[in-house]
């Protein structure tokens, strides 16, 4: 398991990374709402798993929970023009979220941003990125060396860490050449 994942910060990443990849992946706004604007509307969620799992070291370290807690793992495609653009993995304590009375559950197909992003009181943390491990992703796009991000959206003690990996096809969409750094 990478429980030794290095997640960097945006003073960390070299130099050589194009100024078109690193201005998506530290943009704070919601990438929900940029890739509605890039898709032209055409945008959807495609919910790959969902439920209940012990989370991973590298999610229990940013998320201050216990090895091998428990919590609430939701893993989508957001595509753009019904092609796989995003492959996100959000995921929050249990105990954290019966705590606050939040029902990820049952957010569906509606993006995470519209809760994250609206009046509910979330503060987004510092945005962190890796090159993502191809073991971690869905078989049809599991491929070495896709850039991700990832930050924390807190609200007092809940915490919903949201990882997002850019796919090929997005950076295409974007116009930005995916093979180079
Ligand atoms: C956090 C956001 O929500 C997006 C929607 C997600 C979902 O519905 O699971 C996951 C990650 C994000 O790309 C955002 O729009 O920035």
């Amino acid at each position: 398991m990478h429980d030794t994942l290095d997640w960097l910060k945006a003073e960390c990443l070299p130099a050589s990374l194009g100024a078109g990849k690193r201005a998506w992946l530290f943009d704070q706004g919601s990438l929900t709402r940029r890739l509605q604007a890039l898709a032209q509307g055409q945008l959807e969620v495609r919910i790959l798993a969902e439920g209940w799992q012990h989370l991973r070291d590298d999610e229990c370290t940013a998320l201050a929970a216990a090895p091998a807690s428990m919590g609430w793992v939701r893993e989508i495609y957001l595509c753009g023009r019904s092609e796989p653009w995003i492959f996100a993995r959000s995921v929050a304590r249990r105990d954290a979220l019966q705590a606050a009375g939040l029902d990820l559950q049952n957010q569906g197909a509606r993006p995470l941003g519209e809760l994250l992003f609206s009046a509910q009181g979330f503060t987004r943390g510092e945005l962190q990125t890796c090159r993502y491990p191809a073991d971690w992703l869905p078989q049809a796009v599991r491929e070495t060396g896709h850039w991700a991000r990832r930050s924390c959206f807190t609200r007092g003690e809940l915490g919903v860490l949201v990882a997002e990996v850019f796919l090929p096809a997005f950076w295409q969409a974007a116009g930005i050449d995916p093979h180079r750094r």
